[in-house]
């Protein structure tokens, strides 16, 4: 689990394309990445976490969050892994901070989280945690609040729409502002990477896309990006394509990599 990870420097090369650029202006430069299974399922069932990456798939994982300031996941992910969200790359030259969308605050997030031990431990950043902006006075919220801000991590609130959920347009522009985000890599789960792909206007933030392929089928049951097919302005759903598309062979999986910024 803590062990450290190294990643060849021949396979690193070939991502340069796909890494967000060194400065941006405006809103973060967005790359989502995940691990997939051949039927588009990232883990058996919702609250469970399954291994879908190989040696050198997980590596090429921990290099790239090397690259972005700051990595995503729902709240359902932090629940189900206890993950770490740092990069145990060996030398790591930079460390992400771990962003959550909890807007129910449903994270029962403790020193004892392994996020927070990481932090502790100086291996990466303490999170931010996105709620809900009428959730921000939550006994629950204030305490894990205080309990956070000792580690330089806290949380952000922000407005929900009435299903409940964030704008992406919002959740970039506050981390941009209040964290300075300029790149953010959003890993999953199923959820929160299906509502960033079925609009074309939460996709247009997307820039570069890097999917780890693994030669396996989880089968029905599992969770899976399968995003809504939303219609445009002319009521017409156009299946959103990757270009610049580059397939890497890595160990038994495959890496996809491709842009989808307009
Ligand atoms: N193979 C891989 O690379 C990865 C696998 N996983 C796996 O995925 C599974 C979890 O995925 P899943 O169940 O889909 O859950 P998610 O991790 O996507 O979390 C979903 C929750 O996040 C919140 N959320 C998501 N999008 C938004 C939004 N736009 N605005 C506000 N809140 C939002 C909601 O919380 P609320 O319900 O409170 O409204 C939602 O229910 C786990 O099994 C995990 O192991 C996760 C990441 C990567
Ligand atoms: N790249 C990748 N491959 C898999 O097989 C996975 N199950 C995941 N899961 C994601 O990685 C997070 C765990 O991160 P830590 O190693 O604990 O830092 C997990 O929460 C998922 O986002 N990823």
């Amino acid at each position: 689990m803590s062990s450290i990870l190294a990643f060849p420097d021949d396979l690193a090369t070939q991502f340069g394309p796909y890494l967000p650029p060194a400065n941006t202006d405006d809103l973060p430069s967005v790359t989502l990445t995940f691990a997939s299974s051949l039927d588009s399922a990232l883990s058996l069932a919702p609250g469970t976490q399954t291994l879908l990456s190989g040696p050198l798939t997980k590596a090429m994982t921990h290099y790239i969050r090397t690259f972005h300031s700051a990595i995503l996941v729902g709240a359902s992910t932090a629940i189900s892994d206890d993950p770490g969200l740092n990069s145990r790359l060996e030398g790591a030259k930079r460390q992400p901070i771990p962003i959550v969308l909890d807007p129910n605050a449903r994270w029962g997030i403790t020193e004892s989280s392994r996020v927070v031990q990481t932090a502790k431990q100086g291996k990466g950043h303490a999170p931010f945690i996105i709620i809900s902006s009428n959730r921000w006075d939550d006994e629950v919220v204030v305490e894990r609040r205080n309990m956070l801000q000792k580690y330089g991590g806290g949380y952000i609130g922000i407005d929900v729409d009435n299903l409940g959920r964030f704008k992406w347009e919002d959740i970039l522009s506050r981390l941009r502002q209040e964290l300075r985000i300029e790149s953010l890599m959003v890993e999953g789960g199923a959820n929160v990477i299906n509502s960033l792909l079925e609009d074309e206007k939460s996709r247009g933030f997307v820039d570069n896309v890097i999917i780890t392929i693994a030669p396996t089928w989880l089968g029905k049951g599992g969770v899976v990006v399968s995003p809504e097919r939303r219609p445009n302005g002319e009521g017409q759903y156009t299946p959103p394509r990757l270009k610049e598309v580059k397939w890497i062979p890595m160990g038994d999986d495959v890496v996809l990599c491709g842009k989808l910024h307009p």
